[in-house]
């Protein structure tokens, strides 16, 4: 059924006008909404027969925004005219300032300019658990409808700047509390009280209120300085890269000084300059690659529907198993956690108890759902519970022989519908169901630690695995609040994959005499939270020596051997896990580097003996950013060719959430794209005639620089799902 868009008006006997907005899913503000709310609002200010007007949006859902597709379409074309003018023409003039009075009645959602538009509304009815924000510096721009000056004279320059700057939204329920919200009525109620409201005010028993009049909230001068001063620190904390949310303070403090009529002007001009910027471009390319990675072909286009999972096992309650498990629980599915003997047990139900204990300690749970979770969980040490599961995860240490028998043994257990899933890093699936006759149902569930954390679930589709099984770990992974992306079956899947060179490169420049901080703090600088030897240490450097040698089998002809892991351990420098790695741990402090990590280091030079005549080389920080990122675009490339994603930008999301590459930046291969797959061609040739193949550009990338092509054009890739 096509959809159906546009602005409906209708005028009542009472006199008000309802002025609808229909733009399924989210009623967004694409250009025929913008042209029709223009026309609609002339209208009602024009007929004689309408004395107040309300704005509603269909569908119990009164906008999400400014329709983020127009975005898009100017990142392609470059051509700004595409953004319609809004914010005098339509939310100034036509709305805030018109004769007759406007209530806007909000359901479900009033995100971005859609809240914008409710603001310059003067009266705002709401149903309970509306989610009202303005959510725009994540998509790289500041709010674009008047939101920078509306929002700071409804409820308190510091509460806005707060929630513009963290794009954290609120719920009506404290929209009301903070004056956003003028009333709060049941959800059959919204339209009546809108209406009734509008010509309360019409007929001068309510205040007419103009938002961008007001000044009650602002404070003195001295006041919102010092607000913004602290805003200043907050953004330089969190986005040190990005250029909206220091823009976004200026043009607020633009409102302050010169009143909110300036304020708007310079957020116009302002807003127009940051659509066009990179940032922007890679946030935004983020937001729809997410969204992307719900449509699998064969999977989701082919009439299944997911079969409900309620209750879950999980084997295995070490680091891994506890996580999972704690993901679960939040989401009310109940599980039954396996291990092999009660110490280990209590062990992993008290890790369970922990992870819920850190949520409640920061605010992000409430002890009464803390307790309703822990209410759901039980340990076990057999399989007794395993006969009305719906699914299994397998959590156990990295033994194909262990894991082999595992499932072995469910199989006999569990109900045949039951979903049997690995958490594991590197074992082949096709071998771990080797011994069963149900390798349909078997499936990874690749999560990534601290697994209640991360937000990201690497899919991990084996030959054998069905349609419906996907189907159903995909509405699971979304249940408890991940993202879903499907992989192949390969070792390191997508994301480990991808990134194995990556602190291989870090310790080859190491040992061609590149200082280990300096490449960490260059690396953090570019927007990775933690440099290599950081992130290192936090994974334990004993898990680093166990895996490699499973990369060099499959992939040894592009590894750098580096002895400095081992010399690490044999120092006694296992990483965060016992305090020691290249950084120093101490508790309540952050990670110190240790200048006597210097001796390892320079012993492993000797061993590996590459520095060009013995000394160590002279390198820009640019360079290092391409020494230890191009090889990582390099297997990115390799993982396309090889069709172990679905679409690049779903390595793109996989890279943003499982490794945190910076989102600013679009992920992986947007990056490379944006930098130039020709010039990293160039420059990791050079760098592998001088170091050694460890560089060498995959046949992908050489095919796509000759050609002139992006590595995230389709044409030629082969997805293998
Ligand atoms: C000038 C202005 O100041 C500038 C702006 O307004 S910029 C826009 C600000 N608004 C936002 O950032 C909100 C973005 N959207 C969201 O956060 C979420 O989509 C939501 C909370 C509205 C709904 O979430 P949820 O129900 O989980 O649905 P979700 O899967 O995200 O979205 C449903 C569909 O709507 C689309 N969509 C959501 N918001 C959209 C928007 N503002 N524009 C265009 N499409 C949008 C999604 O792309 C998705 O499309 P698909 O089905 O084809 O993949
Ligand atoms: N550590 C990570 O960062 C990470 C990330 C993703 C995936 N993984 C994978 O997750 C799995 C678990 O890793 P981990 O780091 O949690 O290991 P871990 O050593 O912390 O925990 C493993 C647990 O499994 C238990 N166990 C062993 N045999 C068992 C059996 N027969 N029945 C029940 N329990 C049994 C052990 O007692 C132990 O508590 C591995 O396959 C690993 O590759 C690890």
């Amino acid at each position: 059924m096509a959809k159906k868009i546009g602005v409906t008006m209708e005028v009542g006997n009472d006199g008000v006008a309802v002025i609808t907005i229909s733009n399924p899913p989210v009623n967004s503000l694409a250009s025929p909404i913008i042209s029709g709310l223009k026309e609609k609002f002339r209208d009602a200010n024009q007929r004689i027969d309408v004395k107040a007007i309300v704005l509603i949006g269909n569908n119990g859902r009164f906008s999400g925004g400014f329709d983020i597709n127009v975005f898009q379409q100017v990142h392609k074309t470059g051509d700004l005219s595409l953004m319609p003018e809004v914010s005098v023409e339509l939310v100034c003039n036509l709305m805030e300032d018109s004769r007759k009075p406007l209530v806007a009645a909000v359901e479900g959602l009033a995100l971005g300019g859609g809240l914008e538009l409710a603001m310059a509304c003067h009266a705002r009815v709401a149903a309970p658990k509306a989610q009202l924000g303005l959510p725009e510096l994540t998509l790289g721009v500041i709010p674009g409808f008047g939101g920078t000056q509306r929002l700071p004279r409804l409820v308190g320059l510091a509460k806005a700047t707060d929630m513009i700057l963290l794009s954290k939204s609120i719920s009506s329920e404290e929209g009301q509390k903070l004056g956003l919200i003028d009333a709060l009525v049941p959800p059959g109620d919204v339209l009546s009280t809108s209406r009734k409201w509008a010509l309360d005010i019409a007929e001068g028993r309510k205040p007419f209120l103009r938002s961008l009049h007001r000044t009650d909230k602002i404070g003195s001068l001295s006041e919102a300085r010092a607000i913004l001063k602290t805003s200043r620190q907050l953004a330089k904390k969190i986005a040190p890269n990005m250029p909206q949310h220091h823009a976004c303070i200026e043009v607020i403090e633009e409102g302050i000084i010169h009143g909110g009529y300036s304020g708007v002007l310079k957020e116009a001009e302002v807003f127009k300059q940051l659509v066009l910027s990179d940032t922007a471009k890679g946030l935004v390319h983020v937001f729809f690659a997410q969204r992307a990675t719900s449509k699998v072909p064969n999977v989701t286009d082919v009439g299944l529907k997911p079969r409900p999972i309620k209750k879950v096992a999980v084997i295995g309650g070490g680091l891994m198993g506890s996580g999972i498990a704690t993901a679960l629980l939040l989401s009310n599915i109940r599980v039954v956690l396996k291990e092999i003997n009660s110490e280990y047990l209590m062990k992993g139900i008290k890790s369970v108890e922990a992870n819920m204990k850190g949520l409640v300690s920061r605010g992000k749970l409430t002890q009464d759902k803390a307790g309703k979770a822990l209410s759901l969980f039980k340990g076990v040490l057999d399989y007794t519970e395993f006969k009305d599961v719906d699914m299994v995860i397998e959590a156990v240490i990295e033994n194909i022989q262990l894991k082999q028998n595992i499932f072995k043994e469910i199989e006999k257990v569990c109900s045949p519908h039951c979903i049997l899933a690995s958490n594991t890093s590197t074992i082949d699936l096709d071998v771990i169901g080797e011994k069963t006759n149900s390798k349909d149902r078997i499936v990874g569930a690749h999560f990534f630690s601290p697994a209640h954390l991360m937000p990201l679930l690497e899919i991990v589709r084996s030959k054998n695995t069905s349609a419906q099984v996907i189907l159903d770990l995909m509405a699971v992974g979304k249940a408890i609040k991940k993202v879903p992306v499907v992989v192949g079956n390969c070792i390191g899947f997508a994301v480990n994959r991808t990134f194995f060179p990556y602190s291989q490169a870090a310790h080859m420049l190491a040992n061609l005499g590149v200082d280990l901080f300096r490449i960490d703090s260059v690396i953090t600088s570019f927007g990775l939270p933690l440099g290599p030897f950081q992130l290192g240490d936090l994974a334990g450097h004993g898990i680093g020596l166990a895996v490699g040698p499973i990369y060099a089998k499959v992939y040894g002809d592009r590894m750098f051997r580096s002895p400095m892991t081992e010399l690490l351990l044999k120092s006694g420098r296992n990483g965060k896990i016992n305090g020691k790695g290249y950084y120093i741990y101490e508790k309540g402090s952050k990670p110190k580097p240790d200048p006597s990590v210097l001796s390892v280091v320079e012993e492993s030079r000797k061993l590996t003996n590459i520095m060009p005549g013995g000394k160590p080389i002279s390198v820009s920080d640019k360079e290092i950013v391409e020494m230890i990122l191009f090889p990582v675009v390099n297997e990115a490339c390799r993982v396309l060719d090889e069709g172990v994603v679905i679409r690049a930008s779903d390595l793109d999301i996989a890279s943003v959430l499982g490794m945190s590459f910076p989102s600013y930046r679009g992920g992986i291969v947007f990056w490379a794209d944006t930098v130039g797959p020709k010039y990293i061609y160039e420059r990791l040739k050079r760098l592998s005639e001088t170091y050694g193949s460890f560089f060498k550009p995959s046949r992908y990338l050489e095919e796509r620089a000759m050609n002139g092509m992006l590595l995230s054009e389709s044409k030629s890739s082969r997805s293998r799902l």
